[in-house]
């Protein structure tokens, strides 16, 4: 389902007022149509990370398709007054907005593809006011999922292998926050989710147990087990630290050997407090000792990477996390800085524009922007960001953007695919949305091919991405010059 659906009204409204004030200044100026091109990049991986998964293209499109000012928008926007009372936009400008159809052409990068800074993830090719317009939601959109989709992805290396259920939704930034980012976080490595509307709209794998109120809401811990496991005796989950770990994890043993001759299956246990690495190997032990080899060992209790990853090294029995508030909101680190900056305008021929900075890694990047990635048969190898309209090099050097004395030529008979695929032209979508299955897989995949240096959440050691040579002297003397005539 679309997030316009889901929030049953238009969303072009769904951006910052000044995206509307430029609009109308370039109609004024007769700017409106004039050919430009923006990129959407970050400039820093989230978490101090190694990599960063792209999330969320498949919203973007959504709403790009549904780009069309209604007639209650142009009415609001009619109405819209200056500080002195004066209507903001002239109704010309309004009408010329009724009228107006998404007619840009759109690159990206597929969902659940590695990326690295500055390379752009959305390339927006078109009309002047159409590319300024969709900043905004792009962004907000794009920034989200990303993140999100990377932070699950931690998450799912940190257990290495075992199940990871997305249990956040109850500390969501909000309903969409919560949807989204269900969907971010099932792209990036959940197994499944706990949000039942999640599960509804994007096709995500549903899982549960159940809460400590259930326990509390009858007489004995031993008959709220053996009330649900009535219910479920295929699917049932225990929490047992209601009152006691240790004791509740006794009850729920022999409410399983009571309930077996009935055809019950014990299928888990959940721990929600106390030391998880100590209550799960006695835990462990005493289903083991009484049958239950494949009774899992379910665990939740703010988790994140760095706490799965330490409960690992202590030796915990846990094969089924449940991590909702770390993952859902991201919580060290609840934005990606994602940025959307121009980078050519069309008068006549292509002018190259760039964002000057007092950091050289802040500075935007010129030009109409592609991005190829070398490979092997086993590993990613380096990214290059290039110019697509100038001719490349026979050997191309990649200059890093933070360091320009490291320098890279890629190792001969590497193979190259091109990062940025065609998703709009001329508004008209051509792009084949994956199912979300096959953006998992495509999700796992992209990992598996970084070395473990990148992977590790501590200092990874920083994948070669950078500008191709002559785009980075380009730019330098771009600098430059701007530099000379701002200094004037
Ligand atoms: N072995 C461990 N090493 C490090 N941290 C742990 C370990 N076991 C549990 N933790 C974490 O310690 C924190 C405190 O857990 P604890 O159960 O004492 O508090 P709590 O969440 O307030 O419990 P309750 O839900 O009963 O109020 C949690 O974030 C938990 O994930
Ligand atoms: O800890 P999280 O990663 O966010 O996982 C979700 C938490 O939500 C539930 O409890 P809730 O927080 O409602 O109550 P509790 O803290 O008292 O267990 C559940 O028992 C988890 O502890
Ligand atoms: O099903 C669960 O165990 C669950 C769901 C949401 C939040 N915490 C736990």
């Amino acid at each position: 389902m679309a997030l316009s659906e889901i929030y049953s009204t238009s969303l072009s409204l769904l951006t910052d007022l000044y995206q509307l004030t430029m609009a109308y200044g370039y109609w004024k100026q007769g700017m409106a149509e004039r050919e430009a091109v923006f990129h959407l990049y970050f400039r820093k991986h989230p978490f101090g990370g190694g990599y960063t998964v792209a999330a969320g293209l498949e919203h973007a499109v959504e709403y790009l398709q549904a780009l069309k000012f209604s007639d209650n928008d142009l009415a609001y926007l009619s109405n819209l007054k200056g500080s002195q009372g004066q209507p903001l936009f002239e109704q010309e400008f309004i009408d010329y907005l009724g009228q107006m159809e998404f007619s840009c052409d759109v690159d990206a990068v597929p969902e659940g593809t590695v990326v690295f800074p500055s390379e752009p993830l959305v390339r927006v090719r078109g009309p002047l006011l159409q590319a300024q317009l969709v900043e905004t939601p792009l962004l907000t959109i794009i920034n989200f999922e990303t993140l999100i989709a990377t932070k699950a992805a931690r998450i799912k290396e940190a257990a290495k292998g075992d199940t990871v259920i997305e249990f956040g939704m109850r500390r969501a930034q909000g309903i969409d926050g919560a949807l989204s980012a269900a969907r971010a976080a099932y792209i990036g490595g959940a197994d499944a989710t706990s949000n039942l509307l999640a599960g509804q709209l994007y096709d995500i794998p549903v899982r549960g147990t159940h809460a400590h109120s259930w326990v509390q809401a009858f007489e004995t811990e031993e008959d709220a087990f053996e009330a649900y496991g009535e219910a479920f005796p295929k699917d049932s989950v225990f929490l047992v630290d209601t009152y006691n770990t240790l004791e509740g994890v006794k009850r729920a043993i022999s409410v399983a050997q009571k309930l077996q001759p009935k055809g019950f299956v014990f299928g888990g246990i959940r721990l929600d407090s106390g030391d998880l690495t100590y209550l799960s190997q006695q835990a462990r032990q005493l289903l083991d000792e009484a049958g239950f080899h494949d009774t899992s060992i379910v665990a939740s209790n703010d988790l994140d990477e760095h706490l799965i990853t330490h409960l690992k090294q202590e030796g915990a029995k846990i094969n089924v996390w449940g991590v909702g508030t770390k993952m859902i909101t991201a919580y060290d680190q609840p934005a990606l800085g994602g940025v959307y900056k121009l980078a050519a305008i069309k008068d006549g021929e292509w002018e190259y524009k760039i964002k000057l900075s007092e950091q050289l890694a802040k500075t935007s990047n010129p030009g109409i922007l592609q991005v190829r990635r070398y490979y092997n048969q086993e590993r990613y190898l380096a990214d290059m960001i290039y110019n697509e309209l100038e001719p490349l090099p026979n050997t191309p050097q990649i200059v890093d953007p933070l360091d320009v004395t490291r320098r890279k030529t890629v190792e001969e008979g590497a193979k190259h695919k091109e990062l940025l695929v065609p998703v709009f032209q001329k508004g008209q979508s051509i792009y084949t949305l994956p199912d979300l299955p096959s953006i998992k897989a495509h999700t796992k995949t992209e990992i598996s091919r970084l070395h473990e240096s990148i992977r590790r959440y501590m200092n990874p050691h920083s994948y070669p991405a950078g500008l191709e040579g002559n785009l980075h002297q380009f730019k330098l003397d771009m600098i430059l010059k701007l530099k000379g005539k701002s200094d004037k």
